[in-house]
């Protein structure tokens, strides 16, 4: 079995280990590595997954998942280079981090996968989109997608649409919860009470990802059927439309895009 260690086990880091776990995983095949030790012991008792130090963990592991804040990458790169080589294979989930500043800080060959998971892994829903550095080979992208799988959905994708990627759906569950957080203020406006609300809000999301993901229309088309000619929605459209809202979803991803590219320069 592949073992795999996750070096920064913070919320995606987590949701990997976690999500790997309820896949049928044994803890036995994962690894992580932490700076706090409190945080490594609450993991510990989790999961049962065992910390690690770099080095033990590029002795062990077969793919190595960088899970840093993309700011904290530097002194990671400086502990992995003595300590890999071709034989290994590096992941990065860093949002901006290119392959490029892997393959140059670490020795020469060793291959390097660029992935932009999702937090919904936890629930093996994740949209996970992958690329391969210039050591990666096919076999590379074929394990990690592989590992994914596990946890959620994969494409491939050129490495130069990942800024654009984690804009979209690196970052996509985080309007969504957004979204939701706004309707339920809205049932409060509207007096219902914050149990009756949530529950309305949630299933609604629920259903409406459901139909989006099973049925082969168009968002417009599942949008046109629950507005009725005269009826509520529309009259709840115009005001989305009055206030901007579509040009504001634009305007946010393109930010988050941006901010993406700035994080690997
Ligand atoms: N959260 C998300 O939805 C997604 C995140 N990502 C990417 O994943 C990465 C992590 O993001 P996120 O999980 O949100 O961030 P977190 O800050 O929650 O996790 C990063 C973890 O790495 C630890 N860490 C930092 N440096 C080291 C080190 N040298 N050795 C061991 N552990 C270390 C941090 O510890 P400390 O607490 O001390 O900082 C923290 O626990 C980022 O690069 C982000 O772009 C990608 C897709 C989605
Ligand atoms: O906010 C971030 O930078 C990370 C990358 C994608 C989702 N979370």
């Amino acid at each position: 079995m592949t073992t795999i260690a996750v070096l920064g086990a913070g919320k995606i880091g987590e949701a990997l280990l976690a999500g790997l776990l309820q896949a049928g995983r044994d803890a036995e095949d994962l690894l992580f590595t932490e700076r706090h030790p409190d945080r490594a012991a609450e993991l510990t008792a989790r999961y049962g997954i065992a910390k690690v130090e770099i080095d033990e963990a590029a002795k062990r592991a077969d793919v190595l998942v960088v899970a840093v804040k993309p700011q904290d990458i530097d002194p990671v790169l400086t502990e992995l280079a003595p300590v890999v080589g071709p034989s290994s294979l590096v992941v990065s989930l860093c949002a901006g981090l290119p392959t490029s500043l892997y393959e140059r800080r670490l020795p020469e060959g060793v291959p390097v996968v660029r992935v932009m998971p999702n937090t919904p892994m936890v629930v093996g829903e994740a949209m996970s989109a992958v690329s391969a550095g210039t050591h990666a080979t096919t076999a590379h992208v074929a394990l990690v997608t592989d590992l994914l799988s596990a946890v959620g959905q994969v494409i491939e994708v050129p490495e130069s649409q990942q800024d654009a990627v984690t804009a979209l759906s690196g970052s996509g569950p985080a309007y969504f919860f957004y979204l939701v957080e706004a309707m339920i203020d809205a049932g409060i406006l509207l007096g219902l009470p914050r149990a009756v609300a949530e529950k309305l809000i949630v299933q609604s999301a629920v259903g409406a990802a459901k139909m989006l993901a099973e049925s082969s229309e168009h968002p417009v088309i599942l949008r046109e059927a629950v507005t009725s000619p005269g009826g509520t929605t529309i009259n709840a459209i115009r005001e989305l439309e009055k206030h901007g809202v579509r040009a504001a979803l634009l305007d946010a991803i393109e930010a988050a895009r941006d901010r993406s590219v700035q994080l690997g320069q």
